[in-house]
């Protein structure tokens, strides 16, 4: 037993005599033997012991207790008749007599002579002159469990209330202020006299409901330069005198005393199981699945068992009884002497207060100041980001993020072909146009072999060309879909998806396709444009999207600066003689627009953004062309080009797909970035939420302090509240790991915003480091300058 842990278990009673075939004898100051049976506890008084011997032994300590600022609690233990409600109280005519150590006086109004004695003698201590004490009581009874006020016999079947701040009490319960003891004396007659009794087997007045007196103390004494207390103390004694229970049917027993009987022993069984618990686990941390709850008694007793309290049990025992009532109580005895209280003396110093509303003050200043940062209505104190809070601001974050995540997308790059214009669609008309009137002139040329080997073949390009007309373009996607499909190979690949097709089709903005359905076009001889044919007026792909938003497109200037380039573009491109030429000129026209387009567009969205510049071709030399023209007998796209730029744009497919593999990369790292922001994100949520709970604390250590410090000395403030203003502020201060931890969460971040970060837009950058910025200033706002010690 230590650690101010402190369970003293006294046997009193009359010792002698035999029960059956056991004698029951006191063998030393604090052993007894049942037989061969031996019970050793703290103290053992026989029958040759009177009152005032049970005072010194269990009263002196507790008054002297009590006055030190400890919690005490005497609990009487025994079987009915066995002597309870004798020793603790004696006789009601005793009550009223000056102790003496031949009185019947019962040991509690002798401690409250003493207390008061000691009390008296404290204020006239002329060196301790600024002590004060306030001292008031309860009396209450449980019977038939139900609590009934003593002090008040009106007041019945009163309930147990839980407070936060002063933990469990009873509801309306009245409380007398009491000055001396002859005040507590006639509190006492009065409270037993409303007390129920009947008869048992043994007791012709026996207690029918357990009784609880308690009796509250609160000193201050003053500083000699302060003026109001350098310290306080709140000490609580609870004197508990619990009904017996009488194995012995009475023949006469009437319902009302079995009903009685049925809840004493209910309730003491509880009893049982409590102390039985407490006893099992052996410390108070273990005591979380004790069943306090489970009836009045124990849980008014919380405290005193197990808690923040000395305990003291009488166990009382008649050798009139049966042999097993006396071994059931010693045994109660036994048990509830391993059990662990955790006593301690409840003060609370100047400094202690003075602390704490220092405390208070600046928590207050800066909780104003977290507030008004959080919400964002009026800014920080330095007038950064007004109107903004962090989770804002990782919004922002999180929408930019997301922007670059889509842009790479190539299934979405339908949106880069949108921007092309009906003006840039009818100059390319225009262009074909040209293109028409230059292969008509080739095919006035009939010296020229290459002419008449194209000749079929430009001849349907001419038609096609002239069915070519800017509505045509309503219906060009549709057409082109259909075109696509109908020439997937039989093995499932598109026949002229080379390369080169698959790099343009990647930007789909061009799209060259063969002209397999016309016997004209196996020949080599396609010259011009690939639009020439109808079926390739789809060469230009205007999806239905771009049509219908011309409108909206033209209206925006950037668009319309785009067109015009565009435009200027096209105008500037030479009408070829040679059809090769042409083509191969008409292929690097439609390269540069999607080029040029790429590059503006690219220009106004912080997206991640591809260059083409690398895939422009350039017109080949003459003496390619006539290869080229050779090579394409079959009419694939790429034949139509020389060797050395079919060998280009392999070299720039490959290109492309590692560049969309660092896009794909970059992907990833923005995603990974979301994910690390959105748990920023949470922490931040946590942090607020730290902060309400911080106003909530601050808010009631305000009003304990402000009632410590303003409130008339001759007011009671409840002891509970004493407890919860220490308790609270060990519980004060935010842990500095969390700012680090939150630090930490951004430098990683950061570091992935780095500069050399694959892909990662610069724009993009410069927003989420913005934010990154934000976040971290806002952090040690809260932590620096804040509510952090
Ligand atoms: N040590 C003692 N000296 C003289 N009389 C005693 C002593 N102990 C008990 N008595 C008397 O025995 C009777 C029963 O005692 P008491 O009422 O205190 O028992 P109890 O344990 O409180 O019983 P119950 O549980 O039934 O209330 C009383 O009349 C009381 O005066």
């Amino acid at each position: 037993m230590g650690g101010g842990r402190v369970v003293e278990v006294l046997f009193v009673g009359a010792v002698h005599g035999e029960e059956g075939d056991r004698t029951v004898k006191k063998v030393s100051a604090d052993t007894l033997s049942v037989g061969e049976r031996k019970f050793t506890f703290d103290s053992v008084l026989d029958s040759n012991s009177n009152q005032e011997d049970v005072f010194h032994v269990v009263g002196v300590p507790l008054v002297k207790e009590a006055l030190a600022g400890f919690n005490t609690t005497i609990l009487s233990y025994g079987q009915s008749g066995s002597g309870k409600t004798y020793t603790l109280w004696g006789p009601p005519s005793a009550m009223v007599e000056d102790p003496s150590p031949r009185s019947h006086q019962g040991i509690v109004p002798r401690i409250f002579h003493m207390l008061f004695s000691e009390i008296e003698r404290e204020k006239e201590n002329p060196d301790r002159k600024h002590k004060n004490y306030q001292c008031r009581c309860s009396f209450l009874e449980i019977y038939n469990e139900q609590i009934g006020d003593l002090l008040d016999p009106t007041q019945r079947n009163l309930e147990i209330k839980d407070d936060p701040k002063s933990g469990l009490y009873v509801e309306n319960l009245s409380e007398e202020y009491v000055t001396s003891y002859e005040d507590v004396t006639q509190i006492l007659i009065k409270g037993l006299s409303s007390r129920k009794v009947g008869a048992t087997s043994v007791n012709s007045k026996s207690s029918r409901s357990h009784i609880v007196f308690t009796f509250i103390i609160e000193s201050w004494s003053k500083g000699e330069s302060s003026k109001c207390f350098s310290s306080s103390k709140t000490s609580r004694i609870t004197l508990v005198d619990l009904a017996g229970l009488d194995r012995d049917k009475l023949e006469d027993a009437g319902r009302q005393h079995v009903q009685e009987d049925k809840n004493v022993k209910k309730s003491l069984s509880q009893l049982g199981h409590v102390v039985n618990n407490l006893a099992k686990s052996s410390q108070p941390e273990n005591s979380g699945g004790t069943p306090y709850g489970s009836s009045c008694l124990t849980s008014l007793l919380r405290e005193s068992l197990g808690g923040n309290s000395k305990l003291t049990v009488i166990c009382n025992i008649s050798l009139n009884r049966h042999n097993g009532e006396i071994l059931s109580t010693l045994r109660f005895g036994q048990r509830i002497k391993s059990v662990r209280n955790d006593p301690m003396i409840n003060e609370i110093s100047e400094d202690d207060v003075n602390d704490l509303s220092d405390q208070i003050r600046q928590l207050k200043e800066e909780l104003i100041r977290a507030k008004s940062d959080v919400y964002g209505s009026v800014g920080s104190k330095n007038g950064h980001f007004k109107g903004r809070n962090v989770r804002d601001s990782l919004n922002q974050l999180r929408v930019s993020l997301n922007r670059s995540l889509i842009l790479p997308n190539i299934d979405n790059d339908l949106e880069e072909e949108v921007n092309v214009g009906e003006d840039d669609i009818k100059e390319l008309h225009q262009q074909l146009q040209n293109l028409h009137s230059s292969c008509d002139e080739n095919l006035r040329d009939p010296s020229d072999k290459r002419g008449s080997i194209q000749s079929s073949s430009v001849e349907e390009s001419c038609e096609a060309a002239d069915l070519l007309s800017a509505d045509d373009f309503d219906s060009a996607e549709e057409m082109e879909i259909e075109e696509f499909n109908e020439s997937v190979t039989p093995t499932g690949e598109p026949p002229f998806i080379t390369s080169t097709s698959r790099a343009l089709d990647i930007r789909n903005s061009i799209t060259i396709s063969s002209c397999i359905h016309s016997p004209i076009l196996e020949e080599p001889t396609l010259s011009e444009s690939p639009k020439i044919k109808d079926t390739l007026r789809k060469s230009i792909v205007a999806t239905s999207t771009l049509l219908s938003s011309q409108n909206n497109i033209l209206e925006n200037s950037k668009s319309l600066k785009r067109s015009e380039n565009l435009r200027s573009s096209l105008q500037s491109s030479k009408v070829f003689p040679n059809p090769t030429e042409s083509l191969a000129a008409s292929l690097q026209r439609g390269l540069q627009i999607i080029d040029h387009h790429q590059r503006n567009s690219g220009s106004d969205k912080p997206s991640l953004s591809f260059s083409f510049e690398h895939l422009t071709l350039k017109p080949c030399p003459e003496s390619d062309k006539v290869n080229a023209s050779v090579q394409t007998s079959n009419c694939p796209a790429d034949a139509l080009l020389c060797s050395s730029c079919r060998q280009k744009i392999d070299n720039n497919t490959d290109e492309i797909e590692d560049s969309l593999k660092t896009q794909m990369v970059a992907v990833d790292e923005a995603k990974d970035m979301v994910n690390d922001l959105t748990k920023a994100a949470e922490r931040e949520k946590e942090l607020e939420s730290i902060c309400m709970e911080q106003a909530a604390k601050i808010e009631h250590l305000s009003s304990l302090v402000e009632q410590y410090k303003n409130a008339p000395k001759n007011e009671i403030v409840p002891f509970e509240e004493h407890k919860d203003l220490k308790d609270m502020n060990e519980n004060m201060h935010f842990d500095v790991n969390e700012k680090e931890a939150l630090l930490k969460e951004i430098q990683t971040l950061r570091s992935k915003l780095q500069p050399n970060t694959a892909a990662t837009p610069n724009k993009s950058t410069e927003s989420l480091r913005s934010s990154l910025s934000f976040i971290e200033f806002y952090i040690c706002d809260i932590f620096d300058d804040g509510i952090s010690k």
